[in-house]
């Protein structure tokens, strides 16, 4: 099976005045296709790992791997390309643009590929129909549920095909139920799209197929889990 992301040794430690270390000596191989979890009390440094994994924070040392691409040597921008093709991100906060139709959200996720707008929504009301909100294509997201503005968010990363899916608390705003049907549906993405999704609820946790645990910067071995 091919390697969706690897990390080997990577350590983070935020610069002077607050000079924290925020990951430590973090190995990690996601194969493709594969569903993670990564879990941890608050501090444990899930934030910064997933912002590593998507390229929008660079480790102090190690090395990181994105759908084949060592990336240690690449420039602002050559990093900013890896994110635009290969990587989708779901955040809990959603990030939907308010004078937009659902539509029209999800098709700003191939604005930066060239795609002329016909194509772009076309593809857009795919990938809607994919998430369940072919429905809701001409609503405005204040229109939406919570569950149905996540599931925009959703489409919206996965428009452009990405070989990952990274979602921070892609729950964490919403009821319990609508968080489990959030996290169906991402699990669900699984065998085609890597997912990587941070989470403080160990029921979202279990929808994915892998779980890993950090504590202090560190991932925990199986062994050491409670
Ligand atoms: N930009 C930053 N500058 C300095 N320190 C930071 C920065 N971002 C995070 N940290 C510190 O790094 C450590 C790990 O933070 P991180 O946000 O990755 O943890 P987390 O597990 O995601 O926590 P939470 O669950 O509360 O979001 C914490 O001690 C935090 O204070």
């Amino acid at each position: 099976m091919t390697t969706a992301l690897e990390l080997h040794l990577v350590n983070k430690i935020y610069p002077p005045p607050t000079t924290v270390t925020a990951l430590r000596d973090v190995s990690l191989v996601v194969r493709t296709g594969e569903t993670v979890a990564i879990t941890g009390p608050s501090g444990a440094g899930k934030t910064t790992l997933l912002s590593i994994l998507g390229t929008l924070e660079r480790p102090t040392s190690g090395a990181v791997r994105i759908a084949g691409t060592d990336t240690t040597d690449l420039s602002d921008p050559d990093l900013a390309g890896v994110r635009a093709w290969h990587l989708g991100f779901v955040f809990q906060q959603f990030f939907l643009l308010d004078h937009l139709s659902v539509l029209d959200n999800v098709a700003t996720g191939l604005l930066y590929r060239g795609v002329p707008a016909a194509t772009r929504r076309a593809r857009a009301g795919e990938v809607l129909e994919r998430v369940g909100l072919s429905g809701r294509l001409r609503h405005r997201p204040a229109q939406l549920s919570g569950g149905e503005r996540q599931r925009v968010a959703i489409a919206r990363a996965l428009v452009g095909q990405p070989a990952v899916l990274l979602a921070d608390e892609p729950t964490g705003n919403l009821d319990s139920a609508t968080g489990q049907e959030i996290a169906a549906l991402l699990a669900g993405l699984g065998g085609s799209t890597t997912v990587v999704l941070i989470t403080h609820n160990m029921e979202v946790a279990a929808t994915m197929a892998r779980q890993v645990q950090l504590r202090d910067g560190r991932i925990l071995d199986t062994a050491d889990a409670p």
